[in-house]
């Protein structure tokens, strides 16, 4: 099934639980191709990306952006913080695996690079 990033963002999360919920590799594959600089982790557990910022409170500023979008959706990521990077980490802890919440989740945190 293709997503376009804007499909993604016009939907919200929901609870996700147990194999049903787990993207199959193919929807895994399309949602990425919609997701510019997204990355499947090493052990294709979870999707992550890194976003560079020219110093601290600007990193800070997105991570606060990052939590805001958490908190709403009830869907939270794993966030590396650094000085000037935040390395953003999905995966659905619920399905063991990814989820379509963690691709919705992914095209909120691209909107709020956009602005
Ligand atoms: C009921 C509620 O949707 C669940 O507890 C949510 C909360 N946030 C979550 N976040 C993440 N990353 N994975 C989950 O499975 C998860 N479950």
């Amino acid at each position: 099934m293709p997503y376009s990033i804007e499909s993604l963002r016009a939907q919200h999360c929901v609870p996700r639980k147990g194999k049903d919920a787990a993207l199959a590799a193919t929807d895994v594959a399309a949602g990425l191709a919609a997701l510019p600089g997204w990355q499947r982790t090493p052990d294709g557990s979870g999707i992550r990306k890194e976003f560079r910022f020219p110093d601290y409170f600007r990193t800070m500023a997105f991570v606060n952006a990052v939590a805001s979008i958490a908190h709403r959706e009830d869907h939270h990521p794993d966030l590396e913080v650094h000085y000037n990077r935040c390395a953003v980490h999905y995966s659905t802890h619920d399905v063991g695996g990814l989820s379509l919440n963690d691709l919705i989740c992914a095209a909120r945190v691209e909107d709020l690079q956009a602005s």
